[in-house]
């Protein structure tokens, strides 16, 4: 028995830590939030640091819920560990213990180190989650490790706290975070409007998905102040449901507004995901057909204006933008053929995108559902912005960018921080979001999903475009899509969902 439920295992289930650590059914999973509990105290002890601890249902329906860990730097759970968490939650009770002592063997786990510090739990949006919450305390208690429950949070905001707090500052809360964006948005906006005579406020309207964003969204805009951003938010969590025709992922890849909201040609409209990790925009042309400005065109303007900016102060630094193959053929096109900008591949999952920007002095990485951000080092551009060698425009544009990138939360996509980089480089350019979707053309899309009886037996290459297993069906996709000018297919296996992905897009 434990304070969040039982602590039993079913026999017969097995989970597995996923793309975005376990998720399914929240109840009956009290087992495998207390398990994760103990793992991050025993991951604290090795790191000597605090590491973070997420329940959320994100994208997903509010009785999914999911647990996530979040290694000490605000970074992803470090992938040799994922098998771990694997092994830990699928062990029947009887093995529970044999198992820890295997884990604080093979990973030699100081067990008797007092000098860490500690575990960070965290609730995102709704009541529902308390008793998973519950469970992981229950679970690092166990172990000894002090635990602080920071209450809702985004899930970036949490990778954010922790970074900061591994990084020495103890004190730093959710105000702390708000204080932190406010300031860097408004310092990059008072640069920004000093060149011109009327700067544009128009309103953005913000669908919070019923989930944790809303109250937050709300705190950061007051921070700021609705003379310098007028954000309206809608679905705020007063009557629908979590992502219930809403949020991120629904206009996604439903390509419709949420339910109920009324838009007007060329206003500017963002969805986050439930846990605000998600960012897109979308609004209407002058026939009030939908346009979707999702991750892909996100990606395609921060790094267009790194690129303009890095030009402009004469800095020669590598930039690369990170995709998956979900990413528009057009998009693709766009930045390597009219912008030259460097693009790489890899398979779907953040960790994977996070890993590969690293490689690049600056990397822009994003997936097209809209979780993305920029890795980078201000070294240069600290430098750079004071170079008594460069001329006054060339350090002026250096400024301007690394005050930019001051907006970023490098631990993971924001979609707060992404909505005020948005923002902030419409204001630079003085665009709408006319401009803004004009860069290029989305090739049209769809993305479906397939229930087959065993989705493990697909397996794909080359960064999940191709099919390697069963051999017949590559070949027979290939065909298929010789058919289509600019036609492009390809099935992968869910990492997160019990289905086969199928995406297909072309010039019709
Ligand atoms: C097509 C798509 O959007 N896939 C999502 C989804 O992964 P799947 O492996 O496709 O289920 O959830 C992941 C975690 O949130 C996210 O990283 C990824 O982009
Ligand atoms: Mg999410």
């Amino acid at each position: 028995k434990i304070s969040g439920g039982s602590c039993q295992k079913p026999d017969n289930v097995r989970v597995s830590y996923g793309t975005a650590g376990f998720r399914g059914n929240a109840s009956g999973m009290e087992y495998v939030f207390f398990r994760m509990g103990m793992l991050a105290a025993l991951r604290s002890k090795l790191k000597e640091a605090a590491i973070g601890v997420m329940v959320t249902a994100s994208h997903n329906p509010e009785h999914d819920n999911g647990v996530k860990l979040i290694d000490p730097q605000g970074e992803m759970l470090a992938q040799s560990w994922e098998s771990l968490a694997t092994a830990l939650a699928n062990v029947t009770n009887d093995q529970l213990i044999e198992q820890l002592k295997q884990i604080i063997d093979s990973q030699k786990i100081p067990l008797s180190n007092t000098s860490f510090k500690e575990v960070v739990a965290l609730v995102e949006g709704i009541e529902s989650h308390k008793k998973q919450v519950m469970a992981v305390l229950d679970g690092a208690s166990a172990f000894g490790a002090t635990c602080h429950d920071h209450g809702l949070l985004t899930t970036p905001q949490l990778h954010y706290i922790l970074a900061c707090y591994n990084g020495g500052d103890i004190k730093v809360d959710e105000e702390h975070y708000y204080q932190n964006y406010a300031s860097a948005f408004k310092a990059l906006l008072n640069v920004v409007s000093l060149c011109k005579l009327n700067p544009v406020t128009s309103p953005v309207t913000v669908d919070c998905a019923n989930g944790v964003g809303a109250a937050k969204l709300t705190k950061l805009a007051e921070r700021i102040g609705a003379n310098i951003i007028d954000i309206v938010v809608y679905n705020d969590g007063q009557s629908g449901k979590l992502n219930e025709n809403c949020g991120a992922d629904y206009v996604k890849v439903q390509q419709r507004a949420p339910a109920g909201l009324n838009m007007e040609p060329f206003h500017r409209y963002a969805s986050f995901d439930g846990d605000a990790d998600r960012l897109i925009y979308y609004t209407l042309d002058s026939d009030c057909n939908f346009i979707l400005l999702d991750g892909d065109k996100i990606a395609a303007l921060f790094a267009t204006y790194i690129r303009d900016n890095l030009k402009k102060a004469s800095i020669n630094l590598r930039l690369g933008i990170i995709q998956t193959a979900y990413a528009n053929g057009n998009s693709t096109n766009f930045l390597i053929n009219q912008q030259n900008i460097e693009i790489a591949c890899t398979p779907t999952g953040v960790k994977y995108l996070h890993e590969k920007a690293l490689t690049f002095d600056i990397g822009v990485y994003f997936e097209a559902n809209g979780h993305g951000t920029v890795s980078f080092s201000l070294f240069y551009l600290n430098a750079a912005a004071f170079d008594p060698n460069k001329s006054a425009e060339e350090r002026f544009a250096a400024k301007k960018l690394k005050l930019f990138l001051d907006i970023i939360n490098q631990t993971v996509g924001d979609a707060m921080c992404d909505l005020l980089a948005v923002e902030a480089i419409l204001q630079d350019k003085n665009w709408s979001v006319k401009e803004w979707y004009r860069i290029y053309t989305e090739l049209p899309n769809r993305q479906a999903k397939v229930q087959v009886a065993d989705r493990r037996i697909i397996e794909t290459g080359d960064a999940e475009r191709k099919v390697i297993l069963p051999s017949m069906l590559q070949p027979a996709i290939d065909e298929l899509v010789r058919k289509y000018p600019s036609g492009r297919s390809f099935v992968r296996p869910s990492g997160t969902e019990d289905v086969v992905r199928v995406y297909a897009e072309a010039n019709t």
